[in-house]
């Protein structure tokens, strides 16, 4: 019989300004080894700080650490979905993954051989970037393990350019990567949130050929969040999705601190229902990316990355607890 998963650290104990610099207040690995020995731990969380993708502000390589600091304040009870986030599941916070900041291939091949590594016994892994350069390792080894993945993907931006400067490994490249590398399931990629000025109309069309359908940021200003889950959830089917969330999807208003910013994008509670209406569906693993706190106030954009996680975490939550239908406020509705 598995004892009750390890937990945060008690609040009753230790104020959580004190607590430890995991996300979430949550155990380290090691903490979760040595206390529940030989128990599978169900969610791996993995900082990687590597920004030398970026087009633009630099800064991302900070952004795990920045995260962890802003989700301090989550508590374990998810009341949107009805989801114990902490307690339905092992979660351990696995620390930083360092990789070379001057070598992006030899970057990428180290996450994806980690991420091989860290998935190897079946546990799911939430990547906190670092910038989007990091979707093409995580797909690369997703791909071993499931086959042709759908990518549920929310941008301000397309992210399928071919290159800069000539150079094919970017934060603005990483899905064209994986489309040419054949790793994307081409009838299931969707990107969420679109919008702002493109190179021209090429982008699109070529967007379309990669095996993307977009949901432009306007649509949750035209027709609601329940429409837009539905569309996600029809498209996606039972297909294996990675989830990657660049922060920027926000308004810069409710994300100021990223490095490639873009007026005009969503709202945090259009961002957290997105995600709560995909439960039941197979994530087979996540990324948060594009958080550079030298650009934030008031941790606006750590504290969003940080609830996005958690809904992350809750997501699988609920599949450990055999929660298979969509979930949130808007529950019933949303269908599918
Ligand atoms: N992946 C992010 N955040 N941005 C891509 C922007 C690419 C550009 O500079 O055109
Ligand atoms: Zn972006
Ligand atoms: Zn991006």
């Amino acid at each position: 019989m598995p004892s009750q998963p390890l937990g945060p650290a008690d609040y009753s104990q230790t104020p959580r300004f004190a607590g430890p610099p995991t996300f979430g207040l949550l155990p380290r690995i090691d903490e979760v080894q040595a206390q529940r020995p030989g128990e599978k731990i169900d969610v791996k969380i993995l900082g990687v700080p590597f920004d030398a993708g970026v087009s633009y502000r630099p800064g991302a390589r900070f952004g795990p650490a920045h995260i962890r600091q802003s989700s301090k304040l989550l508590r374990p009870y998810n009341q949107a979905t009805n989801v114990h986030a902490f307690t339905w599941q092992q979660v351990a916070d696995c620390g930083d993954l360092g990789v070379n900041p001057f070598d992006i291939e030899e970057a990428i091949t180290e996450v994806e051989r980690t991420a091989d590594e860290m998935r190897a016994d079946g546990a799911k892994l939430l990547t906190l970037g670092g910038d989007h350069t990091l979707a093409l390792p995580n797909l690369r080894s997703l791909h071993k393990t499931h086959g042709k993945i759908a990518v549920l993907h929310f941008d301000a931006h397309l992210d399928t350019w071919d290159t800069y400067f000539g150079a094919p490994y970017t934060h603005g490249t990483p899905f064209r990567r994986a489309s040419e590398e054949g790793l994307l399931d081409l009838e299931s990629c969707m990107h969420v949130g679109i919008r702002g000025p493109l190179y021209g109309e090429k982008d699109l069309e070529d967007d379309a050929v990669l095996g993307f359908q977009i949901i432009r940021s306007d649509d949750y200003q035209f027709t609601s969040v329940q429409e837009v889950v539905a569309r996600m959830r029809k498209r996606l089917g039972d297909s294996p999705v990675y989830l990657s969330v660049d922060i920027d999807v926000l308004d810069p208003a409710a994300a100021p601190g990223t490095g490639t910013p873009e007026a005009g994008g969503m709202t945090s509670r259009e961002l957290l229902n997105s995600i709560r209406g995909l439960q039941g569906l197979n994530v087979v693993g996540a990324e948060i990316v594009e958080v550079a706190p030298a650009y934030d106030h008031a941790e606006i954009t750590g504290l969003a990355a940080a609830h996005v996680g958690y809904e992350m975490l809750s997501l699988w939550a609920a599949e450990a607890n055999g929660l298979t239908g969509p979930s949130g406020p808007s529950g019933e509705a949303l269908g599918a």
